[in-house]
């Protein structure tokens, strides 16, 4: 090995974010718990720890159970009465069950990438037993003492110190060999104190930078005729997964995220066993030119192994699923011998080349291997992914914790089912596209209703959304026209961009982070027109919505022949209603639906795919292969 990660690495650290203080600057507050970069504060720590270190624990000694919503072990401090973060920090020697604890504040949501392995270089070259982040500020040496990797041996060292009545963080050091090591970016180590800091932090970007730093990484950044791709990356740049795990029972897990790995705790299977009804015997006994007769010494079934030692010239008769018996490594099945009486028992015999040496037997581990991945985290799990964790005992699933997305329809002339369709008034249709495709994506959905063309009545719903959910998707209002408040209310609101995209349908869209009252939510301002809201929410809300639930899941474009001559101009990207189906050669090929204005939603309904035409490209020849996406399967 080599690498920082060759000293130690990190399966031998312990994370633990320190959230167990008063939070006398925050009015008393439980720090840890504010909302922060669309988590909270120590989630947001946590996450930063999490891929440096082989475990997370959390010190508190308030709100246990909404720190337990984590997934993470919550230890409270074994010494009573808030004594500070040095009894956190012992609580958590004492607990840890690896060689070295890492512990970092709940209030530092910047800290270094690499924090774990800089301060394992620094102890183990240092030959230290504990290791502190240093920073430099004005040439003045600044120690961080709650940034500490420290061996787990320490406990009873600081456990002697606090029993004393001492609480400094960095009290007990003289008494043990501290490395200090240096790191040059000070701005890692930030923390933050107030609520105003905090509001202020979260506010633009919780750390992320804000989103016209994001644009600006766009070559030629122009929100007037922005490509699809750019418009996707900035989006993906800009949110952040809602990192809250919880654990769920075994069936609830089916749709859901996976918030961590699966690793196998058994063989699976756990024996070597049979894959056939027959006899299991000595592969060195087979004869290759010869008939072999075996005796039958016993019978094995799934479930009641034959205990014996099967002897040379011995067979077993056993059953599919059954643990190959000691000292047998093939199986004939029984369709494949003759069985004949004799006067001990029952004799099979094999012609020679039934099957060789090995054959018929399952091996242990051969599905999954105990310690390895069955099932990687951010996995949206299937049927299959239930199974295989039933076979693997596994009775709760760790899961990302819901997404909450609120939305809301805009627009005067909308009606909703039920009232009276006044002249130039319509049914309000996009609350339900967006419901359907929010439900099967496995959010948490807040129906907001039909919110009118008005400046008040639409502030208030873009504030009680943001209080309530994680994201908000509104539909309407967004292009130019004189009635369409919702751009100048977004933008009042928080961090918003407004753009007009180089596609069709769906040109105009909103996108950003607003915030009220310290909440913060990630904000899709989808077009008005039917078509334009469904096609805009499946190419930019979907991956985003998915990123913040910390799942992988990309769309999958298969490739078909267009059966039409298309005309498009090149510059754009344009989505094409479509149904695919196989041809009379067996391939797949897709029909254009029609007509395609985005307020044609029977087109839509009709449809069981779009084709997507790509910025560069121009006409289609009807016969050429084009891009498609699948509606079934996708949400
Ligand atoms: N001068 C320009 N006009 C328009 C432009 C432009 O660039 N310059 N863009 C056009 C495009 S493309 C679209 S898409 C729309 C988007 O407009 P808005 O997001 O402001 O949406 P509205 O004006 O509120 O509504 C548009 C259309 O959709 C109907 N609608 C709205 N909400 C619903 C609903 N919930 N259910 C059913 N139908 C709905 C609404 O009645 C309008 O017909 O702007 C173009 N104009
Ligand atoms: O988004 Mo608009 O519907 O392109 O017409
Ligand atoms: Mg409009």
């Amino acid at each position: 090995m080599s690498g920082t990660n060759s000293i130690t690495g990190r399966d031998a650290i312990s994370g633990l974010v320190l959230a167990g203080g008063r939070g006398t600057r925050m009015g008393n507050v439980d720090k840890g718990l504010q909302p922060f970069g669309g988590a909270t504060m120590a989630a947001q720590v946590a996450a930063r720890l999490a891929p440096q270190v082989a475990a997370i624990a959390i010190s508190a000694n308030r709100n246990l159970d909404a720190y337990a919503g984590f997934g993470v072990p919550v230890w409270p401090d074994d010494t009573p009465g808030f004594p500070g973060p040095l009894a956190g920090l012992a609580t958590g020697l004492r607990r840890c069950e690896t060689d070295y604890l890492l512990s970092a504040p709940c209030d530092s949501p910047f800290l270094p990438a690499d924090l774990a392995a800089r301060l394992q270089r620094g102890l183990v070259e240092a030959g230290a037993d504990a290791a502190v982040a240093v920073t430099e500020e004005d040439g003045r040496r600044r120690v961080h003492p709650v940034f500490c990797l420290a061996k787990r041996g320490l406990a009873p060292l600081v456990d002697a110190y606090l029993a004393e009545g001492g609480r400094r963080m960095d009290g007990w050091h003289a008494r043990a060999r501290v490395a200090e090591v240096l790191f040059e970016d000070g701005g890692a180590f930030r923390n933050i104190n107030t609520l105003d800091e905090l509001r202020a932090l979260d506010h633009g970007a919780s750390g992320k930078p804000r989103l016209d730093e994001v644009a600006r990484c766009v070559d030629g950044y122009d929100p007037e005729a922005l490509p699809v791709r750019d418009a996707q990356r900035i989006i993906g740049e800009f949110v952040a997964p809602v990192r809250a795990v919880e654990q769920v029972a075994l069936r609830a897990a089916l749709g859901r995220v996976l918030a961590r790995d699966i690793v196998s705790p058994i063989n699976v299977p756990a024996h070597d066993n049979s894959a056939m009804d027959g006899y299991a015997l000595r592969g060195a006994d087979l004869l290759p030119a010869a008939p072999l007769r075996l005796a039958v010494a016993g019978i094995a079934y799934a479930g009641r192994p034959f205990e014996g030692a099967v002897q040379p010239g011995q067979c077993v008769r056993i059953m599919t699923g059954a643990v190959m018996p000691a000292g047998c490594d093939s199986v004939v099945p029984q369709e494949c011998v003759s069985v004949e009486e004799a006067a001990h028992g029952k004799n099979v015999l094999l012609a020679p080349g039934a099957i060789r040496a090995g054959d018929n037997r399952r091996l242990a581990g051969e599905d999954l291997a105990v310690g390895g991945v069955a099932l990687a985290k951010g996995r949206v799990v299937r049927p299959s992914d239930l199974g295989l964790m039933a076979s693997l005992g596994v009775a709760e699933v760790p899961v990302q914790r819901r997404l909450r997305v609120a939305f809301f329809s805009t627009g005067d002339e909308l009606r909703s089912i039920g009232q009276a369709l006044e002249e130039g008034c319509v049914y309000d249709s996009n609350r339900y596209t967006i419901y359907g495709m929010l439900q099967r994506l496995g959010c948490d959905v807040i129906d907001m209703g039909v919110v009118r063309d008005d400046p008040q009545a639409l502030e208030s719903a873009l504030r009680d959304a943001c209080e309530n959910a994680d994201a908000i998707i509104t539909s309407g209002g967004v292009s130019v026209g004189a009635a369409d408040y919702t751009r100048d209310i977004m933008a009042r609101l928080g961090d918003v961009a407004f753009w007009k995209l180089a596609m069709r349908p769906g040109r105009p869209l909103a996108f950003g982070r607003i915030a009220s009252n310290g909440r913060s939510a990630f904000l899709f301002g989808l077009p008005g027109n039917p078509v334009a809201v469904m096609v805009s929410f499946y190419f930019f809300a979907r991956a985003a919505l998915l990123r913040m639930m910390g799942a992988d899941a990309p769309l999958p474009l298969l490739r078909a022949r267009s059966l039409d001559t298309i005309r498009k101009k090149p510059g754009r990207t344009e989505f094409q209603r479509a149904v695919l189906a196989r041809g009379a050669d067996g391939q797949a090929e897709v029909r254009i639906t029609g007509a395609q204005g985005s307020g044609i939603l029977r087109s839509m309904s009709e449809a069981n795919c779009m084709v997507v035409l790509h910025d560069e490209q121009g006409n289609v020849q009807a016969g050429e292969m084009v891009d498609v996406v699948v509606f079934e399967g996708l949400v």
